[in-house]
């Protein structure tokens, strides 16, 4: 993180969130894009996250990326709460294994979208990369950044060998 104006907001249901979360967190330091990660519970401390979402706008952010595990109503309430675009990570739960965190955060009733990613770590990284294609549609250099990351990503790929003689 760095000391400018943080634009995207990460947040998340509990700390124990953070191991998945950090994927998010991790992308955007690789692009240089400065956020705020902290813990904000819809259930737990339902005053600070309408605190949360009414003043995020204000505050600068221009997406947040919300995290949360079980029954995740964190995305979708802050959603409910303010109109920048919400990311939802759905985090794996212990007993349903993330099912039942994703289909609480992508089952939106129509009005109040929230982009819902896969379950984990890849979709706690594509979060922090679909936040900064977002970011990317009115900055050029992160839009440059962002080409060169998909171009290193295919060489990668393409460089993979694989054991013939098993
Ligand atoms: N889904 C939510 C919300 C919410 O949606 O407001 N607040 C906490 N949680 C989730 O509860 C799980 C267990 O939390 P603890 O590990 O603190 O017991 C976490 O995955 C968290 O995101």
């Amino acid at each position: 993180m760095t000391n400018q104006q943080p634009l995207v907001a990460i947040i998340m249901g509990s700390d124990s969130d953070w191991p998945v979360m950090q994927a998010a967190a991790a992308m955007l330091d690789d692009f240089g894009v400065p956020y705020e990660a902290g813990v904000v519970s819809a259930h737990r401390t339902p005053d600070l996250m309408f605190e949360f979402a009414e003043q995020a706008r204000e505050r600068g952010f221009r997406a947040i990326i919300a995290g949360a595990g079980g029954a995740a109503h964190l995305p979708g309430m802050v959603a409910a709460k303010t109109t920048l675009p919400v990311l939802g990570v759905p985090v794996p739960s212990r007993h349903l294994q993330g099912q039942d965190s994703l289909l609480s955060i992508v089952q939106m009733p129509k009005g109040i979208p929230v982009a819902t990613f896969a379950i984990g770590e890849a979709g706690a990284a594509n979060a922090g990369l679909f936040a900064v294609a977002l970011l990317a549609t009115t900055d050029n250099t992160l839009a440059d950044k962002l080409a060169a990351f998909r171009q290193a990503q295919t060489e990668k790929v393409l460089n993979m060998t694989l054991r013939r003689d098993a």
